[in-house]
């Protein structure tokens, strides 16, 4: 079975791949001092705890944090003796091709979201998702990667109202009744959600509008669907793009 982790800049999910499903998933807060024991002990916990009996012979790894990349290697080789798969190094091979500028490091999360994004709906497509940060990648035609947007997440751009400004509380984010607020926190609702709805509807239109041609969108990440519920902005929303992504990169390099 494979394991796949997928490690953001605020979050890390592990998921167990069986070949057909995924049997089981977690969800932790990125930290790289978190050791290989760390991990083991956290995972081996939940997997008895929901009766899991999951034998890992192969573990696929994308990180936007190159630091936590060591331990998690350390846990691969160590509690499962195997040798990880880490996107964006040159010994883990992606079924796509990526076209932009040179030295530029792609984020993997991107280059997976990409790769699975093609599998499941094709070319021309525009994969949205509200991470940390919220980005955009834009796949050609034939799959390949090439290029995108990175915008500010949606509670990074709350979290900098509060850090920035005195009097603005930590607010989190929800779809305001109205535009208008009549308070504090219903106005920075507003500006951040509505700002949003604006954000994303304006780039995926200037994305079509440069390339000359209509591209289906797919949104992937925990507040997509908050957005989806105010405007029809995307065509789909898939919470496990990243993760199938992964299964996806694993099987090219295996063969299978
Ligand atoms: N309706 C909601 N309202 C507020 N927060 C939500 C809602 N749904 C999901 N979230 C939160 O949104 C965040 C987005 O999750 P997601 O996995 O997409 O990105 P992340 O893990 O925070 O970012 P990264 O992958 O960059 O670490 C999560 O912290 C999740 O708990
Ligand atoms: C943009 C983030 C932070 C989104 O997770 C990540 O993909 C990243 O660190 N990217 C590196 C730069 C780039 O993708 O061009
Ligand atoms: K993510």
């Amino acid at each position: 079975m494979l394991l796949a982790i997928d490690c953001g800049n605020t979050n890390t999910v592990f998921s167990i791949w069986d070949g057909t499903r995924f049997i089981a998933t977690w969800r932790t807060a990125t930290e790289h001092q978190r050791t290989a024991d760390q991990y083991y002990v956290w995972l081996s916990t939940l997997m008895e705890f929901q009766g899991i009996e999951a034998n890992i012979t192969d573990v696929i790894i994308s990180s936007t944090v190159p630091r936590v990349v060591f331990n998690l290697r350390v846990l691969s080789d160590r509690y499962f003796g195997t040798r990880p798969y880490v996107v964006g190094r040159p010994d883990c091979e992606l079924p796509v091709d990526v076209r932009v500028d040179a030295g530029t490091q792609v984020g993997p999360d991107r280059l997976v979201n990409t790769v699975a994004g093609y599998d499941l709906y094709g070319g021309d497509l525009i994969v949205v998702d509200f991470g940390t940060a919220t980005t955009f990648d834009v796949v050609d035609t034939d799959g390949a990667y090439v290029g995108g947007v990175i915008a500010p997440g949606v509670n990074l751009s709350l979290e900098a109202l509060h850090q920035a400004a005195a009097a603005l509380p930590h607010v989190d984010i929800s779809k305001p009744q109205r535009v208008v607020g009549t308070n504090t926190v219903a106005c920075m609702q507003s500006g951040v959600f509505w700002g949003y709805v604006g954000l994303v509807r304006e780039i995926c239109n200037r994305i079509r509008a440069e390339r000359g041609r209509d591209m289906k969108i797919v949104s992937t990440g925990g507040l997509a669907p908050l957005f989806q519920q105010a405007e029809t902005l995307f065509d789909t929303y898939d919470d496990d793009l990243t993760m199938h992504g992964l299964t996806v990169i694993h099987k090219h390099n295996t063969g299978g």
